[in-house]
């Protein structure tokens, strides 16, 4: 079976999407059953490859977790003192929220663990959280002095201690590490970011039990903080839609003409929602109904209409909440009348591929302009595309958004190494082209 996926430019999209769960909370949902006392049960559960080597790591570690359907998950926790030392090394595939959200886990169990994972994984930077896990009394060790997986972690040596840091960039990984790792600490661990990132993990456990306690701070600054050796209970969640999944849809009909696309079900949580403050902020037409809380978080439907844009800024606080939908957003930003920046999203650069690189070529090969920055880009929008020949670099969110300008390029683009799109969206294509029909 060849690797790529052909998208033909054509009419309008219309209809109605039930957006796959999120990967973020999926992952969560997985790690932190695991971890509590009892059955707990996740409905709607994205079956992402992610998702799927956080399942594999933790069956690896002794938990029984049975999948009733792709999207039907049944973890049987065994509490925080339940896991046991695997007998191989756990692969975490392609996925950094696993192997850094693990990393804090296994800090804290009484064995030896090592994590790794594919090439892009192998590449990313550890050292944000072995470094602070380390200073909590971790002793972990592992490629460039425990700053590249593999990832050795002798949790027997380790003797935990509580922490309280200063992370220097807004993100939920590392933030969801030392909170993890917090649990096995006798005390309270703080970790304070520049901006707040995504909250899930706050949400979630304390939903199972844990006490934590979050602050908003001044000039943006954010500060979450756990006391160690809580009760944690399983719970039923039902996870909502991913609103990173959602993006492309909310950018493909946005941009072809005649649109009009209902997103049913989507995770609407403020330190996610970036994507439609600025899709707004360029005259996107988005409309939220049916707004709702499931599991601790808000959802809603989204009604999406084509509009015209018009070029934004991106920048700031405004980054966290749309990180991972910068390549779409980039996109998006080629149908704009004039020029869209991104700025201060350096972090792109050590996603699965350079995201700023990647975004940058293949775009140049639809004719689009892009001027590269060491920490974002900048967009000349309102040229014609072409369709082009284009490659994925292993990168899920590179692929999808290639798809999607093709739908407004002139002739044929064929995406070479498609299949990624199943590491955060099995059936992308699928769902596209039920609104094409
Ligand atoms: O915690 C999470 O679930 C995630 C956090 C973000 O990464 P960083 O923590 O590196 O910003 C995001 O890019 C990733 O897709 C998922
Ligand atoms: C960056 C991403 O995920 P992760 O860090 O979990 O690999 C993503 O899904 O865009």
């Amino acid at each position: 079976m060849t690797d790529e996926l052909r998208v033909a430019p054509g009419g309008a999209l219309r209809g109605e999407i039930d957006v796959p769960g999120d990967k973020s909370i999926s992952h969560r949902a997985v790690m932190f059953g695991a971890l509590a006392e009892g059955k707990t049960r996740i409905e709607r559960f994205l079956p992402g490859q992610d998702c799927l080597s956080t399942i594999d790591c933790f069956r690896r570690l002794g938990i029984v977790i049975e999948q009733l359907s792709p999207t039907d998950v049944v973890v049987q926790g065994k509490g925080l003192r339940g896991l046991t030392e695997p007998s191989d090394i756990l692969d975490v595939g392609n996925s950094g929220t696993t192997l850094r959200l693990m990393a804090g886990i296994l800090a804290g169990q009484p064995f030896f663990s090592v994590l790794t994972g594919d090439s892009s994984i192998r590449r990313r930077p550890m050292g944000r959280v072995t470094a602070p896990l380390t200073a909590m009394g971790a002793v972990i060790r592992g490629r460039d002095g425990g700053r590249l997986a593999p990832i050795a972690i002798d949790g027997a040596a380790s003797a935990l201690k509580p922490l309280t840091y200063s992370s220097p960039v807004a993100s939920a990984q590392v933030k969801s590490a030392l909170l993890l790792a917090g649990l096995y600490t006798e005390g309270e661990t703080a970790v304070r970011e520049p901006y707040a990132s995504r909250d899930h993990t706050e949400r979630m456990l304390t939903a199972f039990g844990a006490k934590l306690q979050v602050a908003q701070e001044p000039e943006g600054a954010y500060c979450a903080t756990i006391t160690g050796f809580p009760d944690l209970r399983g719970q039923v969640i039902t996870v909502p839609g991913d609103i990173s999944s959602a993006a492309f849809f909310l950018v493909a009909a946005t941009i072809v003409p005649g649109s009009a696309v209902l997103l049913r079900h989507v995770g609407m949580n403020p330190t996610r929602d970036g994507v439609i403050e600025v899709l707004q902020a360029m005259g996107a037409k988005i409309r939220s109904e049916n707004e709702r809380m499931e599991a601790g978080e808000p959802v809603a439907d989204l009604y999406v209409e084509s509009a015209s844009l018009r070029g934004t800024v991106v920048s700031g606080g405004q980054i966290p909440r749309l990180i991972d939908e910068i390549p779409i957003l980039a996109v998006a930003a080629l149908f704009a009348e004039g020029r869209t920046e991104f700025r201060d999203a350096a972090e792109l650069r050590v996603k699965e591929t350079d995201r700023i690189a990647t975004v940058a070529a293949e775009l140049r090969k639809f004719g689009a302009c892009v001027e590269e920055r060491e920490d974002g880009m900048i967009i000349e929008g309102g040229r014609p595309l072409q369709g082009a020949t284009v490659e994925s670099h292993g990168d899920h969110r590179i692929a999808m958004a290639m798809a999607v300008a093709a739908l407004q390029a002139a002739g044929e683009t064929v995406i070479h190494g498609a299949s990624c799109m199943d590491v955060s969206f099995p059936g992308f294509a699928r769902y596209l082209a039920s609104l094409r029909s």
